[in-house]
């Protein structure tokens, strides 16, 4: 049977039953809000390349962890950007007890304890090169002792209260020795979100802007350890790896050119999966509103609720806040 028994327009034509047959309903239930912290009081910093995003001294952070509260956002996840003065060769200020991740842990856990907080695993805000691990003399990004220093620093996160640690950094075999560290250290209610299919990708530019690591990696790359933007089998060894290791939940990075990965990972393995709507993401839907080419609230909405179309359980994003105000008809 077909035209015109079937018109596809029928179901269409009315509010009413184009919302009984919606498919996917983005909530803002769905969304993790990313911020961007640095030391002092009172410091709001622009980032230049994502309008509308600042850097935040812990006590703005607290401001803006009440708004996620408010509005049902359920986790925020925490990039710190650290002084020039934090970073070495050796990256430890990343173990710290007392550094700005860890402060501003337990200053969001003692006043928003529901708040779920992500800390992010990769030692590139601590490297004076850039990169998200430790390097030979070659400049080549070293796996074994880069991983040392990733069980350090998620033992540091945990202990300071974080609800998740996510390495960012595309070792491997990292997720199953920071879980077994975990373990043997008694924080077995630390999740893992491992970003296991992390793509060296141009649309990060603008992260790396926010946590000033772009000057030091200069004209560096992260080839030998993030994926080919060419390969879509590989993300699926490469998640299939981390679940085995012990993820809780993975990621798939950056969000919208690579939603064909997120449907592959969710189709394959059912696990909770996460994508990340990049800074890059971030910065072109933002040029293009401010200049007045696109309709923001619609391409935002529409690029977040293709991110739950293609299967992902929870998406970071930028802008978590200004979605979930607009799905409150804000
Ligand atoms: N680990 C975080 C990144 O590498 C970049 C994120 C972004 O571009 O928003
Ligand atoms: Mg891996």
């Amino acid at each position: 049977m077909s035209f015109p028994a079937i018109r596809m327009r029928r179901m269409r034509r009315d509010a009413f039953s184009r919302a009984l047959m919606r498919e996917h309903t983005l909530l803002a239930s769905d969304l993790i809000m990313v911020a961007f912290v640095i030391e002092g009081e009172g410091q709001r910093d622009p980032v230049l390349s994502m309008p509308g995003v600042d850097r935040l001294s812990i006590d703005e952070l607290l401001k803006l962890a009440g708004e996620c509260v408010r509005l049902g956002i359920p986790a925020l996840a925490l990039f710190p950007s650290p002084d020039a003065d934090a970073k070495s060769l050796d990256a430890s200020e990343a173990w710290n007890p007392d550094n700005l991740m860890h402060r501003a842990t337990r200053a969001l856990k003692a006043r928003y304890p529901e708040l779920g907080l992500i800390g992010d695993v990769a030692l590139d805000p601590y490297t004076t090169h850039g990169q998200d691990g430790l390097i030979d003399a070659s400049g080549y990004v070293m796996n074994e002792p880069t991983v040392e220093a990733l069980i350090k620093m998620s033992l540091a996160q945990a202990e300071a209260g974080m609800d998740f640690v996510a390495p960012s950094d595309m070792m491997d075999g990292r997720i199953g020795a920071i879980r077994e560290a975990l373990e043997d250290a008694g924080y077995i209610h630390t999740r893992i979100l491992a970003y296991s299919a992390k793509y060296a990708s141009a649309f990060y530019g603008p992260f790396r802007d926010a946590v000033g690591s772009s000057a030091n990696l200069g004209k560096g790359n992260k080839h030998t350890y993030q994926m080919d933007v060419a390969n879509s089998d590989e993300a699926l060894r490469e998640v299939e790896l981390d679940i085995n290791e012990g993820a809780d939940a993975v990621m798939v990075k950056p969000g919208l050119p690579y939603l064909d990965i997120v449907r592959r990972v969710k189709d394959t393995f059912g696990v909770p999966t996460f994508v990340y709507q990049v800074s890059g993401e971030y910065a072109m839907l933002k040029a293009a509103s401010q200049n007045g080419w696109l309709d923001e609230k619609a391409v935002v909405l529409e690029s977040l609720t293709a991110m739950k179309r293609a299967g992902a359980d929870a998406i970071l994003t930028y802008y978590a806040i200004d979605a979930a105000r607009w799905l409150r008809g804000g």
